[in-house]
C-alpha cells in the first residue's frame, strides 16, 4: 500500500470511531424491503453488515418484508394481488401464502445468509412469544375506511423474546405476521411492524432499506431526495404520498414519535449503505427526526 492509500483507507478507519463510541450497545432496527433482496451478491452484502453491525458493538433487529416475494407465490397460485393505500388486500387464502412466504420463506433465507458468518441469526414470526398482537386495520381511501381483509395494525408489542436474544448476543430476524386477540392472524406491513418494534425496544435508531435513494420531493417528476426532515415536516408530506412510501414515511413518523431518535430510509441496492449511514458523518439517504 502506499502512503497515500493508507491515508485514505486510515481516514475512513478513524472516521468511524466517534459513530462506534456512540452506538456501542445500542439497539438498532433494520427493515430490509422486499425490493431491496432480489440481487444475490446484495442480500450478502447486506448479511455481511447486519454482523458487522454486531461485532461492532451493536445490537442489530432485522424485520424483513417480502412483499415482491409473495406478489410471485400468489401468482404461482392464480391469486391476484391487489394493494390499497400501500397494502395489501388479504383474502384468507392469500393470508396463508403471505405466511408462508415471509415465515416460511424469506425468513429462512435472511437466518441462513447471517448465519453463514456464524450462530448469530435467530429467525422468529411476529406471532411468535406474543411479540406482535394486532387488530384489523381499514385502509383509509378519500377519508373513507375500506375493507382489505386480513390486514393488521400492531396495538401491542411484547419484546421479551428479541430483548432475551439480543442479551444472548444473537440477530432477531422477524416476519411481520402478527397474532389477533380474535384468534386470526394478521398480514402487516413490514415498515410498520419494524418501527413499532423499534418504539417497544427503545431503539437508537430505526433504518428502512428500500429500493429508491430515499424519500423524493416530487416523485416521480424529480429525483431530487429530502437528506433530512422533522416529524412535523413529514406529517405535513404525508397526504401527498403514493404507494409503497405511504406506509413507510408513516412507519417512520411513529417511530419518532415514539421515542426513536432518528429514523432513516436508505438505497438498499447500494451496497453497505446500512455501513455508510451508521459509521460516516455524511449518513445517506433521508433522516427523519423528532420536531
Ligand atoms: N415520494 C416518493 N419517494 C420515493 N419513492 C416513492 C415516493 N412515492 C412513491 N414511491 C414508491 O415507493 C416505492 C417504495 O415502496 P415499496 O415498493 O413498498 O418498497 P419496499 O418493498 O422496500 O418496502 C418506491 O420504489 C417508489 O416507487
Ligand atoms: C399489509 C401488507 O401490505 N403487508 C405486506 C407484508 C410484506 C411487506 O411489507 O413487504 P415489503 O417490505 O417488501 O413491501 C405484503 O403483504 O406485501
Amino acid at each position: 500500500m502506499n502512503r497515500k492509500e493508507a491515508m485514505t483507507k486510515a481516514g475512513v478507519l478513524i472516521e468511524a470511531l466517534p459513530w462506534l463510541e456512540r452506538f456501542h450497545g445500542k439497539t438498532v432496527v433494520v427493515k430490509y424491503g422486499g425490493n431491496a433482496m432480489t440481487d444475490d451478491a446484495l442480500r450478502e452484502s447486506f448479511a455481511s453488515d447486519i454482523v458487522f453491525l454486531r461485532l461492532a458493538g451493536l445490537r442489530p433487529v432485522v424485520v424483513h418484508g417480502g412483499g415482491p416475494q409473495i406478489n410471485a407465490a400468489l401468482d404461482r397460485f392464480g391469486i391476484a394481488s391487489h394493494f390499497t393505500a400501500g397494502l395489501r388486500v388479504t383474502t384468507p387464502e392469500a393470508m396463508d401464502v403471505v405466511r408462508m412466504v415471509l415465515t416460511g420463506q424469506v425468513n429462512r433465507e435472511v437466518v441462513g445468509l447471517v448465519n453463514a458468518h456464524g450462530p448469530y441469526a435467530v429467525g422468529m414470526s411476529g406471532e411468535d412469544a406474543h411479540l406482535f398482537t394486532a387488530e384489523k386495520l381499514h385502509a383509509i381511501v378519500d377519508g373513507e375506511p375500506v375493507d382489505i381483509g386480513q390486514v393488521g395494525e400492531i396495538v401491542k408489542v411484547d419484546p421479551g423474546a428479541v430483548q432475551s436474544l439480543l442479551n444472548d448476543g444473537r440477530i432477531p430476524v422477524i416476519s411481520s405476521v402478527a397474532r389477533g386477540v380474535d384468534g386470526q392472524i394478521y398480514n402487516v406491513n413490514a415498515d410498520t411492524a419494524a418501527a413499532a418494534l423499534a418504539a417497544a425496544l427503545g431503539a437508537t435508531k430505526l433504518i428502512v432499506l428500500t429500493d429508491v435513494e430515499g424519500l423524493y420531493a416530487d416523485w416521480p417528476n424529480s429525483d431530487e431526495v429530502i437528506r433530512s426532515l422533522t416529524a412535523a415536516e413529514l406529517e405535513e408530506l404525508l397526504p401527498g404520498l403514493s404507494s409503497g412510501m405511504v406506509p413507510k414515511m408513516g412507519a417512520c413518523l411513529h417511530a419518532v414519535s415514539n421515542g426513536v431518535p432518528q429514523a432513516h430510509v436508505l438505497d438498499g441496492r447500494v451496497p453497505h449503505s446500512l455501513l455508510l449511514e451508521v459509521f460516516t458523518d455524511e449518513g445517506v439517504g433521508t433522516m427523519v427526526v423528532p420536531s
